[in-house]
């Protein structure tokens, strides 16, 4: 047990994460890099990096759908749309982020749900080594079964960071995935409205 267990009254033990492994990694990493990780600068980087990856990936040990359980009786059946969520996530193939916004839509079956829930959904499914075309999905899901909604829309717009800072360097190219259910997928008028009232309409 280190002393410097408590910092900042967050405690070193996360459920699920062995910090002190990922600190002698990342000291491992430092030093095969060519640097030297007794340098001021980088002797508490080890621990930072471990804490910022319990903090990033603790929705590995997070169900979605517990934010789901509560839900209300409105007798609302329009269509329900919550956009513009932002989200951070970690690219499973380089460990670097991907970020952008997600909107979602629903078409509820009378019940609906508190519209902070679906940003939390999001927020559990990011913090994971992820890819964008899976959050998504997993965004879909994870509402399809929780609600069972009459159908429901997402769509992901985002930054990868592994595009724009290394390998093909492109900033400022977006990805855009979407992925429908039920009445989302049947029925264009359905579809057409989700992608209008996100502002991702045809024009014209
Ligand atoms: N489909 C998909 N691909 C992703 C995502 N995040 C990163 N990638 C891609 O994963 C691929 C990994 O390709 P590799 O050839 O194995 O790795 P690499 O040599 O680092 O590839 P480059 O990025 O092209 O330099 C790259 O094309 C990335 O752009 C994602 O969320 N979805
Ligand atoms: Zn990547």
């Amino acid at each position: 047990m280190r002393v410097d267990a408590e910092r900042n009254g967050t405690t070193r033990v996360r459920p699920g994460v062995a910090l002190e492994r990922i600190e002698a990694a990342v000291r491992e990493i430092i030093e095969a890099i060519g640097e030297d990780p007794g340098r001021e600068g980088l002797q508490e980087t080890p621990r930072r990096i471990a804490e910022m990856y319990a903090e990033l990936f603790s929705g590995l040990r997070e169900d979605p759908a517990r934010h789901l359980a509560v839900s209300f009786e409105e007798g609302h059946d329009e269509m329900v749309i919550v956009k513009e969520i932002p989200f951070y996530s970690m690219c499973e193939h380089h460990f670097m982020p991907f970020h952008g916004a997600v909107h979602v839509g629903y078409l509820p079956r009378g019940r609906v749900v508190g519209i902070s829930k679906v940003a939390r959904v999001v927020e559990d499914l990011a913090r994971r080594p992820q890819l964008q075309e899976r959050l998504t999905t997993q965004v879909a899901d994870t509402l399809m079964q929780g609600l069972e909604p009459r159908g429901v829309g997402v769509v992901i717009e985002a930054e990868h960071t592994c595009m724009t800072a290394r390998g093909v360097r492109k900033p400022g190219s977006r990805i855009v995935t979407s992925a429908t259910r039920g009445l989302f997928r049947e029925n264009m008028a359905t579809r057409h409205e989700f992608l209008s009232l996100i502002g991702r309409g045809l024009k014209g």
